[in-house]
């Protein structure tokens, strides 16, 4: 069943029904399978708006492959541009040598602005890339009576975070605790869980498991739950937390680019990349109270994530992004442009959530990281380094173009 195969007669009836008020939209598949249920309220739509969603309805998957755990109230599919920057070479303890990555987007210029990175890279030898530390993590708040008492809740946790752990990972055959961290805040105290979710970006997985060793901690000290996100975990919101202690993956790469590998690929000069970035991103964020000190890390973020099946409101912690930029003179007197990235918090997966919708799916085949990986981890580990290579490439091109007053022309020409 796709699109194509929705039943005109039963969607219009449906739409009837629910504008007569006998059945809700969110009801519908209960009527029909999902691919009329979905044309169903396209016609509701039409009906009652100005819209014409022929183009919105003419997608190409199941719909029940989205309804059963991606989306409810179905209207069909948005079309967003995607495109591929690379190859992109680089040295990763999961990745292999050389990827291409598919990046998703209406941002004209980008594209083309991240594969003139991928080139300087090349033109370096390639990045190196290496993850760094890998929590998914979710932090409960609870409520106690005052101070003293928070100070047994956090000892008690201390004390017994193998009991924590056997419930927490009682719900999963493949999440690992990592490590529980308390946080008190007067009468507050916040338990922040992280866990090794190996291929999967893990939000659903450390939210289920938290849930099971809360009640652990409900039933074994005066704590009570009022929430089991406390904010301090922190999804989907800046937050310094994540930018420091890092959220999902934090993951860096590297490059060293010969002076003249940057005079013909990004038209500038090491000493003026470095002082691109050095009054930009670290003056210009500082002075801006940034959590990010880079040019463009969630353009990057954002257009891997909607070509894998990422969630794209992550693109928040994936901007948790600094960006270096030195000048390197070796002993016989040669200039290189030394560049790195380090993100922080970049929250992803090649197994669970949208990684496996149609579109998605081949995304990671064109990476080569689809579903789970051998050992599980490494394939999520490998997508990190590539979209980390593929963030510094965006760095390099974006400060060479406006080292080289570039910027502006650029979007004249690609983006409009
Ligand atoms: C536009 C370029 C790349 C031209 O750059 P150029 O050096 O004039 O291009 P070139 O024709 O000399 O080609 C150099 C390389 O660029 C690549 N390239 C070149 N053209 C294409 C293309 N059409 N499609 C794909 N790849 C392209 C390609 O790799 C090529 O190498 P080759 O393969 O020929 O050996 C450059 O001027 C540039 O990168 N400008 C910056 C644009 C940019 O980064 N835009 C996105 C950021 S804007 C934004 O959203 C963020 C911002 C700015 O607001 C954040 C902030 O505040 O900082
Ligand atoms: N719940 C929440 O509060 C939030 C949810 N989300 C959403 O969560 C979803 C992502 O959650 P996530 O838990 O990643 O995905 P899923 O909920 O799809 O679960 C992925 C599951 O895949 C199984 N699995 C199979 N092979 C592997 C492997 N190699 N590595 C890891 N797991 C494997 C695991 O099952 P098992 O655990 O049984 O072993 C894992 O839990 C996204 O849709 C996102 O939008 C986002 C933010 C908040």
């Amino acid at each position: 069943m796709t699109a194509a195969d929705a039943d005109e007669e039963v969607a219009a009836d449906l739409a009837d029904r629910v504008q007569d008020g006998e059945l809700r939209l969110y009801e519908l598949e209960a009527h029909a399978d999902a691919d009329t249920a979905a044309m169903a309220r396209r016609v509701l739509l039409e009906r009652e708006t100005d819209a014409d969603l022929s183009t919105v309805g003419d997608y190409s998957f199941p719909a029940n492959e989205a309804t059963g755990s991606n989306i409810e109230n179905m209207t069909g599919a948005v079309q967003v541009p995607v495109g591929v920057v690379g190859p992109v070479h680089l040295d990763g303890e999961a990745a292999s040598e050389e990827h291409y990555l598919p990046l998703a987007t209406t941002e004209g210029a980008l594209l083309a602005s991240v594969n003139r990175g991928c080139a300087a890279i090349r033109a370096g030898g390639g990045a190196t890339a290496r993850v760094l530390k890998s929590a998914m993590t979710r932090a409960p708040v609870f409520r106690v009576a005052d101070v003293a008492e928070a100070s047994e809740v956090v000892s008690w946790v201390r004390a017994n975070e193998d009991r924590l752990r056997d419930a927490a990972e009682s719900t999963t055959s493949h999440g690992e605790l990592v490590d529980v961290t308390p946080y008190v805040v007067g009468d507050n105290v916040f338990l922040r869980f992280g866990y090794d979710s190996k291929d999967a970006m893990g939000m659903n997985m450390a939210t289920i498991a938290t849930q099971e060793a809360c009640e652990v901690v409900e039933a074994e000290t005066p704590a009570s739950l009022v929430a089991l996100s406390g904010n301090l975990c922190s999804d989907k919101k800046p937050a310094a937390i994540n930018a420091v202690e890092g959220r999902g993956r934090t993951v860096s790469a590297d490059v060293e680019i010969p002076a003249d590998a940057v005079g013909d690929v990004l038209k500038t000069t090491p000493a003026a990349i470095a002082e691109a970035n050095t009054r930009k991103n670290h003056v210009g964020s500082a002075k801006a109270g940034a959590l990010g000190f880079n040019a463009q890390a969630a353009n990057v973020v954002a257009a891997a994530f909607l070509a894998t099946g990422q969630d794209p409101a992550q693109v928040v912690e994936g901007s948790n992004t600094i960006t270096t930029a030195d000048v390197r003179t070796d002993d016989e007197g040669n200039e290189s442009l030394y560049a790195s990235v380090t993100l922080a918090s970049l929250e992803l997966g090649t197994v669970g959530g949208g990684t496996k919708l149609p579109t998605q799916s081949e995304g990671l085949d064109v990476v080569g990281v689809r579903g789970g990986g051998d050992p599980p981890g490494t394939n999520a580990d490998a997508l990190a380094e590539v979209v980390a290579t593929a963030t510094l490439a965006g760095e390099l091109s974006l400060l060479g173009a406006l080292a080289s007053s570039h910027l502006a022309s650029a979007h004249e020409q690609l983006g409009r």
